[in-house]
């Protein structure tokens, strides 16, 4: 005991100092555990909840203090996590399309479903200006949808940077998705066009996501010249074969100081997980919600893929092994 009527003891590996004769269901509760619902264990023993109150701390204790499962409130804090694109914060980390649907209202039912909160549209297919024709904005209201209008179907920079001039003078839109292709049988996209449009659309004060090859570098590059979030592919457009290269994409995220996100190949829920947990800040998908047999329910599935990736990319992977590693020790087996 110290002078001033304390011990030392270790609570959950940290030092820390209490009052001499203080019970572990108080100290619970000054760590702010309820002592009814904490499992605790005293230098390696267990100590029944039943004896909390009464049993007493000693100099030199080692306690580990845990609520148990379903006493205590295991949530994690998946709302606080967002992330953000030129000064804009989203909390979903999921983008569709709205190509390849039925209708718009079996899109609007889609998008809902995600949860997304970013909608990216072709703005030389999608009507979204129109008033005499069937809008889109009826059917998905910007005022709730950040709507992104792209650039498909361009295969020039010009042809990309003239459509979004376009798209700002109809819509007021400077946040856009840049995609130059470079030609119509692989739809991949032509990176020197990508750039040369990337370097155009920043300095008249748009702010390109650039569709991208899978390539560090040309990752670097496009930041260098104003993109501002990098959208490499995972395969090609609308093929669904998931994520193809994945230690490139992973080099991208480990090289990016704006947000990356896969876009373009996801084909089902676990391509979605994988791009998250590899560090990609979203996915943006189109195809593989369309076309699925239950867009709606799909769509729902999309929305868990990416948060449960999300979640395990935040949590940290255990490390892989050659060999088996037992679950229960086997060492002082009887
Ligand atoms: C780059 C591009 O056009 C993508 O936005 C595409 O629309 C999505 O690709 P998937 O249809 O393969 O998801």
């Amino acid at each position: 005991m110290h002078n001033d009527g304390t011990i030392s003891i270790i609570v959950n590996g940290e030092h820390k100092r209490v009052r001499a004769g203080q019970t572990i269901a108080e100290l619970a509760a000054e760590i702010g555990l309820v002592p009814e619902k904490v499992a605790v264990e005293r230098n390696l023993e267990v100590v029944p909840r039943s004896t909390l109150h009464e049993t007493k701390l000693h100099d030199g204790d080692e306690l580990e203090i845990v609520h148990f499962v379903g006493g205590g409130d295991h949530g994690v804090a998946v709302d606080e996590d967002r992330w953000e694109v030129a000064g804009k914060r989203f909390r979903s980390r999921l983008i569709v399309g709205t190509g390849k649907y039925k209708d718009m209202a079996q899109n609007a039912a889609a998008v809902e479903a995600s949860g997304a909160e970013i909608v990216t549209v072709a703005v030389r297919r999608v009507n979204v200006t129109d008033p005499k024709a069937p809008m889109l904005t009826d059917y998905i209201d910007p005022k709730k949808i950040t709507y992104l209008p792209n650039t498909a179907g361009c295969f020039t920079a010009e042809d990309a940077i003239r459509t979004l001039r376009l798209a700002r003078e109809a819509g007021g839109w400077e946040l856009v998705k840049l995609e130059v292709l470079g030609e119509a049988r692989t739809l991949y996209p032509d990176m020197v066009e990508t750039l040369r449009a990337t370097e155009i659309l920043a300095k008249e004060g748009f702010k390109p996501m650039v569709y991208c090859v899978d390539d560090p570098i040309a990752a670097k590059r496009l930041e260098d010249v104003g993109a501002v979030a990098i959208m490499p592919l995972g395969a090609p457009i609308g093929s669904g074969l998931g994520i193809q290269n994945k230690v490139t994409i992973r080099l991208i995220v480990e090289g990016a100081k704006v947000p990356v996100l896969v876009d373009a190949g996801v084909g089902t829920a676990s391509d979605a997980a994988a791009a998250m947990e590899l560090g990609c800040d979203g996915v943006l998908m189109n195809t593989a919600i369309a076309e699925a047999k239950d867009p709606i329910l799909m769509a729902h599935a999309m929305r868990a893929a990416v948060e449960a990736g999300r979640l395990a990319y935040r949590a940290g992977r255990m490390g892989k092994r050659r060999y088996a590693d037992p679950s229960s020790p086997l060492a002082g087996l009887i």
